[in-house]
């Protein structure tokens, strides 16, 4: 087939190479050949194309999705993939393989908190798959409040063994991935009790299943939870335990110990045993940019090749990319995705490095990559959801179809912002972190950091520092506005606090009566972490850009930052930071380099280089042929392959006939 003129014309008249930027993303041009080389592999194997699942039903693409897991093991040990190769296809596959726990937290978990008898027992097992796990945190009535979960795990000394049960509904596991018919073993969080004392959430291993039958063992009660909105693959369950007996091995050891005689000991940090839970904030900060770059694919080519309507009367239809208002909609999520892009790769080398620092019993990074990792995982998956829904809503009709490619890219996102801690939860522990620092700066301590812009005083009466009319594209400059609109937001509601506190309000109530001016500040901190990041990767991962491509990308970080003020307008007139006449000076701004990034805006999308077998979009094809692809879809649809349904003689002949009120 060939390629729509339409978007032929996009990438003729684009200022730049598309693949100059996508070596960028990748870091290198052996990267990319590399990752094509992977994405081949993944794409054409049927067993892991995804070509037709929106006409599975629910079985089916569960069973697909066990299939796709395995198939990935053996692409994995064919071609001698390492642990990222392994996660990426994952991500590519968006998560659609039914032991999706059992790898990112399963077999984490044992490596995070088990000792290193327990690593040589279990991990050769996890890896082998000679077991499979999931990770049983949430329950019934504790997701979120950890400290209140009810599964009790009570040591008994004469056997050596932990005694776990379910005391009543609200403690039951529930919401587990892969838990409902996927999984043989657990590592379960329950509350320990030795003597009756409570030690804490403690992880254990618990097998759940007969590794022959798949029966559950005695004791065990398990299933799935039901039909979800979406990832109906990752098998939710709910596990009910009576009194099962586990031996005191079982307990992962790392960071609490039980001896013999039933001594409760700890080492590490407080929180070591939350560390899992850090990890997979992180993996979700990537897919965050992943779901994004593919919903403005998708959306930016569909916006290229559909015309309607008119911008001059009487003159040929318009691209509905020539019309601002759907600019809009779509400029905004191609330089977040940008933006998002430099932030993972960032977080994921923060995170390594300060996990070899953990590993090494050095827990002073802690606090920091906790605020960081949970406050990113929350923000951007916040955005991220709701960009997805404009850019859905961006293809008109066609936005409400499944084989568009992003409509379940974006109901499969709407689950991130609730697991691994709810976003507004998250963002309070952020809150507690910045009232931290705000507390080292009034001391006159230096705060380190990624909140070290605190220790410079916002001095008043003050000024932007926005003078001519370049200071509005200098990301340096639009930068300190976002870092003294946090500073003053959290010195806000450090006020508040306080002032509530004086008047006699006790800690906890004067927290929950300050905690939406707490969230506030905990997203302007992360907004701001975000464009850092991005200014950052332009003077790191985008220096050896050819000039014409890094202006491009030094556009896009612009934009990102003024578009940023113009949405968030009254956190920065509210706290001063810019007056109205500046606003509408940013808002002219924003909207003039918007039309800018719309001549590349194609180039742009194309360079991140999502291979139409994994996009799997009618609308978002690289051809740009999507009316040709909307049809050859429908027509594959399997109700399409009968001329007359069954329900015709059933249902539809009889009413035709004034026979249905009595059949019916
Ligand atoms: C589609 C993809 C599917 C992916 C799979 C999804 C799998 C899951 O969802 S698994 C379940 C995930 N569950 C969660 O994330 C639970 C969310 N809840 C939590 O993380 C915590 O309990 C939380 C943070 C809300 C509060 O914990 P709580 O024990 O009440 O602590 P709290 O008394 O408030 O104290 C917080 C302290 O612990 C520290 N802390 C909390 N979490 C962590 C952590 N992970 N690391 C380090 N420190 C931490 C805080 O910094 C704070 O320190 P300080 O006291 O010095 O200020
Ligand atoms: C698709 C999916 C997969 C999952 N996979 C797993 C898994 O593999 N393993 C596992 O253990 N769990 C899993 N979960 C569970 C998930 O981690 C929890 O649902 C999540 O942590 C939120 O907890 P909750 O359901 O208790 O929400 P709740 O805490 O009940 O949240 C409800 C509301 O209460 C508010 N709230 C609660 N506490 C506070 C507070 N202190 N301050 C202010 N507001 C508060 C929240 O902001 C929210 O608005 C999964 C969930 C989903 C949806």
């Amino acid at each position: 087939m060939s390629v729509n003129p339409d978007i032929q014309v996009e990438r003729d008249t684009a200022t730049f190479r598309s693949i100059d930027v996508t070596h960028m993303l990748d870091g290198s041009p052996e990267a990319t050949n590399q990752r094509r080389i992977r994405q081949k592999q993944i794409g054409d194997d049927p067993q892991i194309n995804r070509r037709n699942i929106i006409f599975m039903s629910h079985e089916e693409r569960y069973e697909a999705a066990i299939a796709r897991g395995l198939r990935i093991e053996q692409l994995k040990a064919e071609h001698d993939w390492d642990i990222m190769d392994e996660n990426n296809a994952i991500m590519w596959c968006f998560s659609d393989i039914a032991m999706f726990v059992h790898k990112v937290m399963f077999i984490p978990a044992i490596e995070r908190l088990g000792n290193k008898e327990q690593h040589d027992k279990w991990l050769p097992l996890a890896i082998d798959h000679k077991i499979l796990g999931t990770y049983a945190q949430t329950e019934l009535g504790h997701g979120t409040f950890l400290r209140g979960l009810e599964m009790e795990a009570r040591y008994d000394k004469s056997t050596e063994e932990f005694v776990i049960s379910t005391p009543k509904h609200s403690s039951m596991k529930w919401w587990p991935g892969s838990l409902g018919h996927s999984s043989s073993h657990a590592v379960l969080l329950a509350t320990l009790y030795i003597d009756d004392q409570n030690c804490g959430m403690q992880p254990f291993i618990v097998q759940l299943r007969d590794l022959n039958t798949w029966k559950p063992l005695p004791g065990v009660e398990v299933g799935g939870i039901g039909p979800k909105m979406a990832l109906a693959t990752t098998d939710n369950g709910f596990l009910v335990l009576n009194n099962v007996r586990i031996p005191r091995d079982q307990m992962l050891m790392k960071y609490a110990q039980v001896s013999k005689d039933g001594k409760f000991t700890k080492s590490g940090a407080a929180k070591a045993n939350y560390s899992t839970m850090m990890l997979v904030r992180v993996g979700i900060a990537h897919s965050c940019y992943f779901s994004l770059a593919v919903g403005a694919t998708i959306v930016t080519r569909y916006s290229a090749v559909r015309r309607q309507g008119e911008i001059k009367p009487g003159a040929p239809e318009v691209k509905i990319l020539d019309y601002q208002t759907q600019q809009l909609k779509v400029i905004p999520s191609i330089a977040t995705a940008y933006a998002f892009h430099f932030c993972k790769e960032h977080l994921k080398w923060y995170y390594i490095e300060t996990f070899q620092q953990i590993q090494q019993n050095d827990f002073s990074g802690l606090p920091e990559i906790h605020c960081v990792t949970s406050g990113l995982k929350a923000y951007m998956s916040d955005i991220a959801t709701a960009q997805l829904e404009t850019l859905r809503r961006a293809c008109g009709g066609n936005g409400y179809l499944l084989s568009n490619g992003i409509t379940n890219t974006y109901i499969q996102t709407l689950a991130l912002p609730t697991v691994e801690g709810e976003n507004t939860v998250l963002y309070l522990q952020v809150a507690r972190y910045l009232m931290k620092c705000l507390k080292v700066a009034a001391t006159g301590e230096a705060v380190k950091g990624s909140l070290s812009y605190m220790n410079e005083k916002i001095k008043t009466p003050y000024t932007s520092g926005l003078v001519t009319r370049e200071d509005y594209s200098n990301v340096k400059k639009l930068l300190k506005l976002y870092q003294n609109m946090t500073v003053r937001l959290t010195q806000k509601a450090g006020d508040h606090l306080n002032k509530l506190h004086v008047s006699g309000q006790p800690k906890y109530e004067a927290w929950n009566n300050t905690s939406v001016q707490l969230v506030n500040a905990a997203k302007a901190y992360c907004q701001t972490y975000v464009l850092g990041m991005n200014i950052e990767g332009l003077s790191t991962q985008a220096v050896d850009l050819p000039g014409d491509a890094l202006e491009v990308i030094h556009q896009l970080c612009v934009f990102y930052a003024l578009h940023g003020i113009t949405e968030q307008s009254g956190n920065f007139l509210e706290t001063g930071c810019i007056n109205i006449t500046e606003l509408h000076i940013i808002q002219q701004e924003a909207q003039e380099m918007m039309a800018k990034i719309r001549k590349n805006a194609v180039a742009l999308v194309d360079a991140f280089d999502i291979p139409d077998n994994l996009l799997n979009s009618t609308l978002g094809c690289y051809d740009g042929n999507a009316y040709q692809h909307l049809y050859d879809s429908a027509k594959s649809d399997p109700m399409n392959q009968k001329q007359v349904l069954p329900a015709f003689e059933k249902y539809i002949k009889p009413m035709l006939q004034g026979k249905h009120t009595s059949k019916l």
